[in-house]
């Protein structure tokens, strides 16, 4: 039996969703460059959902549909606000409050597609509510109600500040959407099928999926990115910090990745971003100290810089908390994630590979007095 550690380069499924070919990266054949320069990532939502992009009136329904699902259950508000919210992981807030919208949801249990399909719009809509509800109740606020005339870009900036944000920021979060949205079999996406070909139900495939996005080697590094340039501090202590780390063995976080090997096409688009925006913010260290660390390690690791990488300096200019990052990036890759549950269940068979067994053979029982 052939066993690849990792699973590395094992195809698992065919899907008609994302794919990585030759280090492009295209969302039901769109490469992911167009669709960053010139789509809304409602836009995008609606493509990775229906293998298509939408007319006008196609779009204007689903923005619509979000904006009226916004809400979430007054015990889901009660919940997030009984936490210990000193210690409590935005990701582990969210993980639990959207299993628990599930309680509140009468057709959670119900299979027929429609029906999953009104769930995944239910998620989808819901998810920055739950994210942005408890930054502001950790900080003594009271959630903000979404804005029925701003697009699920602007609503998420404008629920988290309090204020509406500015043309530029927008455009800089809608963008980060659109990048992260969906990526072929990443780890919670292949948790999110694993889950429901049992045929459990979507707020089950969602809250594994959350899980696996939460861990530092996934979605959980672009939050560690920032920590990491936090503590070098000082675009002239880069190289020293990172010989340092490589020398004590450490991975350099938002650096190397399962799939690319020459680079990650969505790293120049929040390169860009990062430039831009510290630029305006008129912390330029951050964008200046990312980039010789990406240097350094393309030259002497040969890894490139993937997506965390960028977007962690990118939000920090956004102005927010640097462990809403990976929340952040659920509210996007959910879209990704409930289009691979539509897709499994839609051609479905049980998950189930087999282990290598390497463990001790015909071992005599001993009773417990004995051993
Ligand atoms: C959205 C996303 O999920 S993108 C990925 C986000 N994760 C990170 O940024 C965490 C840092 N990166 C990593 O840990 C890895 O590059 C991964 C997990 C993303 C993919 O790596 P894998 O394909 O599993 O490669 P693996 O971890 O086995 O590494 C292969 C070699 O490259 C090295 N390497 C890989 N990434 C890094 C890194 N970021 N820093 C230093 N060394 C690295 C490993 O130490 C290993 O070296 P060795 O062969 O001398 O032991
Ligand atoms: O595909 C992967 O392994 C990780 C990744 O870049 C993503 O999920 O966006």
């Amino acid at each position: 039996m052939s066993n690849p550690k990792g699973l590395e380069g094992i195809v698992a499924t065919e899907s008609s969703i994302s794919s990585i070919i030759d280090d492009k990266l295209t969302y039901v054949g769109y490469d992911i460059d167009d669709l960053a320069e010139n789509s809304s990532f409602e836009e995008v939502i609606y493509l990775l959902w229906n293998q298509k992009l939408p007319t006008q009136s196609e779009l204007d329904s689903l923005k619509q549909e979000l904006a009226d699902n916004m809400s979430i259950p007054q015990e889901v508000i009660d919940h997030l606000k009984s936490y210990d919210l000193k210690t409590v992981h935005p990701m582990a807030a969210l993980r639990t409050a959207v299993s628990m919208v599930g309680l509140y949801d009468e057709e959670a249990d119900v299979m027929e597609e429609d029906a999953n399909r009104r769930k995944a719009l239910r998620l989808q809509a819901k998810i920055p509510t739950i994210v942005t509800a408890f930054a502001r109740i950790r900080n003594g606020e009271e959630p903000i109600a979404p804005k029925s005339d701003l697009g699920f870009a602007a609503n998420f900036l404008y629920m988290l500040k309090g204020k509406d944000p500015e043309d530029i920021e927008v455009e800089a979060f809608n963008k980060a959407l659109v990048l992260h949205a969906d990526h072929e079999l990443n780890a919670s996406t292949f948790t999110a099928r694993v889950c429901v070909a049992t045929l459990s139900d979507v707020y089950s495939g969602v809250t594994a999926a959350i899980g696996a996005l939460k861990g530092p080697l996934h979605g959980g590094a672009n939050e560690r990115v920032m920590k990491m340039l936090t503590e070098i501090g000082d675009e002239n202590r880069a190289i020293e910090y990172i010989e340092e780390k490589l020398a004590n063995k450490e991975k350099i976080m938002g650096m190397g990745h399962r799939v690319y090997q020459n680079g990650d096409p969505r790293a120049k688009h929040l390169k860009e971003m990062s430039r831009q925006l510290t630029g305006i913010t008129g912390e330029t260290k951050w964008y200046d100290m990312s980039v010789k660390i990406e240097e350094y390690i393309k030259e002497n690791k040969g890894l490139p810089a993937n997506v965390d990488f960028y977007s962690a300096s990118v939000y920090h200019s956004l102005g927010i908390d640097h462990d809403l990052f990976t929340p952040i990036f659920a509210v996007s890759r959910v879209s990704g994630w409930l289009a691979h549950i539509l897709e499994q269940y839609s051609n479905n068979r049980l998950i189930r590979p087999r282990a290598e067994y390497v463990g001790p053979n015909k071992q005599a029982y001993t009773p417990i007095d004995q051993r």
